[in-house]
């Protein structure tokens, strides 16, 4: 029989009591729900002078933000608590700590980021972190070499495969990236002045035949642990500090994958700008939205080289010049999921702050618009773009 029951907020305090790890667990006094995901339960418990201590992370046996309709398996808490710690072994300074999990309950305790804001509500206020992208970089690199075959050994690659199975997240990727904003789905939600442009791109050959190729990969290419879901409301920053958190979409797949999202997500921001900000502030916050892509680029594929160089187990794949061959492919794929994101975020059920925000419909519909021309843009381009000025100077030419 199975123990799983939906917490509440003394169920939390409890079980925060005997596996929080807190010195003095009797000072654990409330909890506050403070899930604001598409899917989980989050509390913070609190002690008695009302200081937030740990997190306490509990999957719910459905999709929170749609309700029971839509059953969800509870082995999500499972893989983001794995994802989670493998990505600490190798990035303890980008990556959250999971101090305790139990598989029954499906749930997870953590450290407590509330020193940290979400990185997508300070980017919707134009607060900036200049550190922050190079932060990702380095958290991208880091886990993503450290989980590939450059490192691993072919055995114990496979191993890893294996543990990280996760059909049913992997599932809603598959659709909500690939399929939905590109059929005529009733998932699907953006304003009614872009069905033309929508249409478009249901009969765009040439469009529908690159997400497939993405689609494609996404199934097939286990290149590393992907975090599965690196958008900015996944991401923590304060001054100098960034850690990235909720990797319940973790699986092996392709490197470009969790780059392209992050670039995504910072491209969405940049789209959302002239609605959220005043025009002076939304010049200069896009002007560093573009560096933020370049930042995040290159601090990845440095210390991806220089990881490369310095660690590949793997004898063909030590030889000079292929961890740059495979980075150009990285690359690629990263334009391409990158644009399957900003589209998926507009038109597919998954909408962010970055556009919800902005308060004149008429300059929401044209943000959009723009995010969803710049998707288009972009998985057409992918294998065109040489590197990452290329990619800024189409950016800048396309909105
Ligand atoms: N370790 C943490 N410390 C403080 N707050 C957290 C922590 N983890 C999550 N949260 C808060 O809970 C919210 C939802 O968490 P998240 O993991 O994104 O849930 P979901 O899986 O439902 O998307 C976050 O936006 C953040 O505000
Ligand atoms: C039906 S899940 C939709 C969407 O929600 C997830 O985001 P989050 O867990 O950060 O709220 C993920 O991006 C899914 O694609």
């Amino acid at each position: 029989m199975s123990q799983y029951r939906t917490f509440t907020a003394a169920d939390a305090v409890e079980y925060a009591k005997q596996f929080g790890g807190v010195d003095d667990p009797s000072t654990l006094v409330s909890a506050e729900e403070i899930g604001d995901g598409n899917l989980n339960l989050v509390f913070k418990i609190y002690d008695n002078q009302g200081k937030s201590r740990v997190v306490v992370k509990q999957a719910l046996p459905y999709v929170r933000c749609v309700g029971e309709s839509w059953p969800l398996t509870l082995d999500r808490a499972r893989l983001e608590a794995q994802t989670l710690v493998e990505h600490y072994k190798h990035c303890p300074q980008h990556t959250v700590q999971i101090t305790h999990y139990d598989a029954e309950l499906a749930v997870m305790v953590m450290e407590d980021l509330s020193s940290h804001r979400i990185w997508r509500g300070e980017l919707v206020q134009g607060v900036y972190y200049p550190e922050a992208s190079r932060q990702l970089g380095e958290y991208l690199a880091q886990t993503l070499f450290h989980t590939s075959d450059f490192i691993l050994h072919p055995h114990q690659k496979k191993a890893e495969v294996a543990r990280f199975i996760n059909p049913e997240m992997c599932e809603i990727t598959e659709d909500l990236f690939f399929n939905d904003p590109y059929t005529d789905h009733e998932r699907n939600k953006y304003p009614e002045a872009l069905e033309p442009l929508v249409a478009s791109l249901r009969h765009d050959d040439a469009l529908r035949i690159a997400v497939a190729g993405l689609k494609h990969r996404f199934f097939a290419n286990a290149e590393a642990l992907l975090h599965g879901d690196i958008h900015s409301g996944s991401i923590f920053v304060a001054d100098g500090s960034l850690k990235a958190i909720d990797a319940e979409f973790g699986y092996f797949g392709p490197i470009g994958f969790d780059v392209g999202t992050a670039l995504g997500n910072l491209l969405i921001n940049y789209c959302g700008l002239p609605g959220l900000l005043a025009p002076r502030e939304a010049a200069d916050g896009r002007e560093q939205r573009l560096s933020d892509v370049r930042d995040v680029w290159i601090a990845f594929a440095h210390r991806f080289l220089e990881l490369a160089e310095a660690k590949t187990t793997d004898v063909a794949m030590a030889y000079p010049g292929y961890a740059q061959a495979f980075l150009r492919k990285v690359w690629a794929d990263t334009i391409g999921y990158c644009g399957t994101e900003l589209i998926r975020r507009t038109v597919g059920m998954s909408h962010v702050a970055d556009m919800k925000l902005i308060k004149d419909e008429a300059m929401r519909t044209e943000c959009i618009r723009n995010a969803i021309t710049l998707g288009r843009t972009l998985i057409l381009a992918a294998d065109h773009i040489e590197d990452v000025e290329a990619l800024l100077a189409r950016i800048r030419q396309a909105v």
